[in-house]
């Protein structure tokens, strides 16, 4: 840009020399300067544009390294790329409705040839994002699951899962000083146990602070790749707080910058399965425990909000539910990933949990989001065992069960009828919160999930 703004410079003083040689009649002067102006002109738009595509270019090559596993020296296997991604991140035709598109956007596949090809897209993640649709094709294949979550180990060997939707705290709270982080997003599970796909991590930038997310704010450093986040110009620092373009911001870094990471990123068969949502309505507590049969129910469910900074046009958080909490992933229909999880679940006994990140004290717009403090206290009570002595309430409509007490978190947020003023209004949202869940799995029962028409019975 700098570059740029020279040649402006530039550009306006040679014409104005070739003004005046004009006006003192000096045709071969005046000619030359014109045309200098022009060619330097022309120049100009060339170095900046290449500048402009070797930058996004570098971008989407820096992004890959981090995210995508990086075969280390000592491995001899054959070097050939598994599968090829061509991002044409810039090629967006403006008649994208006449070649049957639904937006500017296309990521296709070809499985044969082992090649995706993505256009019209500046969000980074679509790379990462295409080839993990790809692995909910395989792995099944290999009775393994696929998994939208993150994972993380304890000092005990004892693994654990947080399911989620974007936004919801995959990253956020899989990276937990006191368990050695394995994944932040894409996880298989196949008989050895569970582990990692992916080389780094991926992690919202927006209002990122040292104070609540210390160990990813320092794994900003030197590799990693923010994107879509304001950077001063004059000092070049990002600001995380500066919002005033999107609330999209991301991190890519890869996952040797968390220091309390899990080198093998492998684990064994999970003994906790964290549902996370982010539920706006501010009315499910903020953790619950799950039976198994509750638990095949949220999976299928995938109950959320899309939340501001996740998306592009989101604002405020809208309702969703979202099949095995990953529905745009599933390139099989949802209830074969239900079948495989329902196995695993009966063989391997993990305690099923439902924690909502969401609104507390009222609906988004009244309610403010759950601390994230509050949300690490309710997962530790998890992982040093104590909530299984905490009195339990069933709870009339979800029947799952809400502890009454858990040590660190104010009892009040654990019932959250008791956080709202207007206890009438939480229970016509609670009535309505239920009635969306029951529509929702009725789409099953009718086999009418719109989405998945197409994949073929089940
Ligand atoms: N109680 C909470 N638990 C987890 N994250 C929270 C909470 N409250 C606010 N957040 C914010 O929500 C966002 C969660 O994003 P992230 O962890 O990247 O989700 P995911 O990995 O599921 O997409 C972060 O910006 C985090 O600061
Ligand atoms: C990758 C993203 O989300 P998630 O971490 O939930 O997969 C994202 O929102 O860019």
């Amino acid at each position: 840009m700098k570059y740029t703004y020279w040649m402006v410079f530039v550009v306006l003083i040679k014409n104005r020399v070739a003004m005046f040689a004009l006006s003192q009649k000096k045709h071969g002067i005046s000619f030359f300067f014109f045309f200098f102006c022009e060619w330097k002109c022309i120049i100009s738009k060339v170095v900046t544009l290449l500048v402009e595509r070797g930058l996004t270019e570098q971008t989407h090559h820096h992004f890959v390294k981090n995210m995508f596993i990086r075969p280390n020296d000592s491995d001899t296997t054959d070097k050939k790329p598994d599968f090829t991604v061509f991002n044409c991140w810039n090629m967006v035709d403006e008649d994208w409705k006449k070649h049957g598109l639904n937006s500017e956007v296309f990521v296709t596949f070809n499985l044969e040839k082992k090649i995706a090809l993505i256009g019209g897209a500046w969000y980074g993640g679509e790379m990462k994002k295409g080839i993990f649709s790809m692995m909910h094709y395989w792995l099944p294949m290999e009775h393994c699951l696929s998994m939208h979550c993150s994972a993380n180990i304890g000092e005990k060997g004892d693994t654990c899962l947080f399911f989620g939707l974007s936004g919801t705290g995959k990253t956020t709270l899989s990276t937990d000083p006191k368990r050695r982080l394995i994944g932040d997003d894409e996880h298989g599970w196949d008989d050895e146990g569970i582990f990692n796909f992916e080389g780094g991590c991926y992690a919202k930038t927006s209002k990122l602070s040292r104070s609540t997310e210390p160990e990813i704010y320092d794994a900003i450093r030197f590799n990693s790749l923010l994107e879509n986040v304001w950077v001063d110009p004059l000092t070049r620092d990002p600001d995380y707080f500066n919002l005033s373009i999107t609330e999209n911001g991301r991190v890519s870094y890869p996952i040797e910058h968390i220091q309390n990471r899990e080198p093998s990123l492998s684990g064994n068969h999970p003994n906790y399965i964290i549902f996370l949502c982010a539920d706006a309505f501010g009315v499910l507590p903020p953790i619950a425990k799950l039976s198994p049969g509750q638990a095949m129910y949220h999976f299928v469910s995938g109950y959320t909000a899309k939340v501001a900074g996740t998306e592009r046009g989101i604002k405020e958080p809208v309702p969703n539910f979202s099949s095995c909490y990953g529905a745009a992933f599933l390139t099989l229909h949802p209830l074969e990933y239900a079948k495989l999880l329902k196995e695993k679940l009966e063989k391997h006994k993990a305690d099923c949990y439902l924690v909502n990140t969401g609104w507390t004290g009222g609906p988004y717009g009244v309610g403010q989001r759950m601390g994230i403090k509050d949300t690490r206290a309710c997962l530790d009570a998890i992982f040093d065992g104590s909530i299984k002595k905490s009195k339990f309430r069933k709870d009339d409509t979800f029947l799952f069960e809400v502890p009454e007490s858990l040590s660190g978190v104010d009892p009040k947020i654990l019932n959250p009828k008791n956080t709202w003023t207007d206890k009438e209004k939480y229970d016509q949202e609670y009535k309505k919160l239920a009635k969306r869940f029951a529509d929702n799995i009725a789409l099953y029962a009718q086999g009418n999930v719109n989405q998945y028409k197409g994949c073929g019975p089940i």
